[in-house]
């Protein structure tokens, strides 16, 4: 790749030893990154696109049409102004989602057009939802690692160009069968048995890569499988933990493809999203680390269907085990050590388990009515 070519060039001239952060001669590296070293002469003069703490950023989301993207959209154009936050993917937006803010077409792995948008729309900060998620990609393990691995190469490329702040999740899901699984601390053996799993944990270790050598801007989550009313989950192992509402609410009955006592770490999208800006603004010398677990409940699906058996006596829930999706639970964490983020940048989360199923109970409660009186 040309960019890796370029950067190796700006490399050989910076200091190679300790983090970019620490010391000057890897900020000089940066600022070149940012002026497109790929492109340009030395003595070539820009307009740099430079973001101040008083400046709002200017925000693109990639993989936006998915279950978090439209979600983050609504909390960052709350906070920074509707026009200040893209959202792109490569499918065709809801006409709801396309009327709400601004809205483009975006193929990661489409260097040329990545880059286009970046520069004309000035963009800052680059949230990097696209994703195949832990079933799907099993299923289409090139497609995966096209699209997790190849298209994360050009976010990289991107983001160390422009200097931009880069948010990319990791999961659950980059842990593996050897990792410490009750609680999974940050820092632990890392062998993930799915290709989602494994370019979650090349992202990981790339941005970090990237931010010691080049002084890139990463920040990096990993999130637990996250529960939302409004938007559907796309094609992941945790996806029962939001199908049962849907199910329970249209037919009173659910048939779980994991087993009853199958422990997963879980988080209400709330939580998520709001964790993502938090750590998007925390003060750089605040983090310790670029990639943190972050956490709020664990349960079984036997807990959920009890939880939610309380609010509603007639739920009938049965399994019908997907061999699948079991090996992969059965090797993610079961609960999530998440105290660096804590301690770092402050995190704590607002919905546990009753809080969650209240949350989603009203929401399609809401919903309902709503239908009934159009
Ligand atoms: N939803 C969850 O429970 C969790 C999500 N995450 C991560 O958060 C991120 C967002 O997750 P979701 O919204 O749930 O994913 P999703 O599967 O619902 O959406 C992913 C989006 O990526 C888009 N996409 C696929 N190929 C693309 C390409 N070539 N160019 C541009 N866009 C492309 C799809 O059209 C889709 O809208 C992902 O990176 C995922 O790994 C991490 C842990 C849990
Ligand atoms: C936890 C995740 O990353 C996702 N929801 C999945 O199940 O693949």
């Amino acid at each position: 790749m040309p960019v890796i070519r370029t950067l190796t060039q700006v490399a050989k001239r910076a200091v190679l030893s300790g983090p970019a952060c620490a010391c000057a001669p890897l900020t000089v590296a940066v600022r070149n990154i940012s002026f497109s070293p790929r492109q340009v002469t030395s003595d070539a003069s820009f307009h740099s696109v430079s973001f101040s703490e008083t400046d709002h950023p200017k925000v693109l989301i990639t993989g936006g049409l998915g279950q978090l993207g439209v979600g983050l959209a609504k909390l960052l154009r709350k906070r920074f102004g509707k026009n200040n936050v893209i959202l792109s993917d490569i499918r065709k937006p809801p006409s709801s989602v396309f009327h709400s803010g601004p809205f483009i077409y975006s193929d990661i792995l489409d260097y040329k057009n990545l880059r286009e948008i970046v520069v004309n729309n000035r963009i800052t900060w680059l949230v990097h939802y696209s994703a195949l998620l832990s079933a799907v990609g099993e299923a289409n393990v090139a497609l995966a690692r096209s699209v997790n691995i190849t298209g994360l190469h050009n976010i990289l490329d991107i983001a160390a160009e422009h200097g931009l702040r880069l948010f990319v999740p990791s999961t659950i899901g980059a842990f593996g069968p050897t990792s410490p699984r009750n609680p999974t601390p940050d820092l632990c053996v890392q062998r993930p048995r799915t290709i989602y799993g494994v370019s979650k944990v090349h992202a990981e270790l790339m941005g970090e890569y990237y931010h010691h050598r080049y002084g890139l801007d990463f920040r990096c989550l990993r999130y637990p499988g996250i529960i939302s009313a409004d938007s559907m989950p796309g094609g992941g192992t945790t996806d029962y933990a939001v199908q049962i509402f849907h199910d329970a609410i249209k037919s009173g009955k659910f048939e779980c493809n994991l087993k009853p006592d199958t422990r997963l770490p879980m988080m209400y999208i709330d939580d998520c999203l709001r964790a993502t800006l938090e750590v998007m603004e925390a003060p750089a010398d605040s983090l310790s680390m670029r990639t943190y677990n972050i956490n709020a409940m664990s349960f079984t699906p036997e807990e959920l269907g009890q939880e939610l058996q309380k609010q509603m006596p007639e739920l009938e829930v049965t399994y019908d085990v997907d061999p699948v999706r079991q090996a992969i639970a059965d090797s993610w964490p079961m609960n999530f050590d998440d105290s660096n983020a804590r301690s770092d940048w402050g995190w704590k989360h607002d919905y546990d388990l009753p809080e969650l199923v209240q949350t989603m109970l009203n929401y399609f409660g809401v919903d309902t009515r709503m239908a009934r009186a159009n």
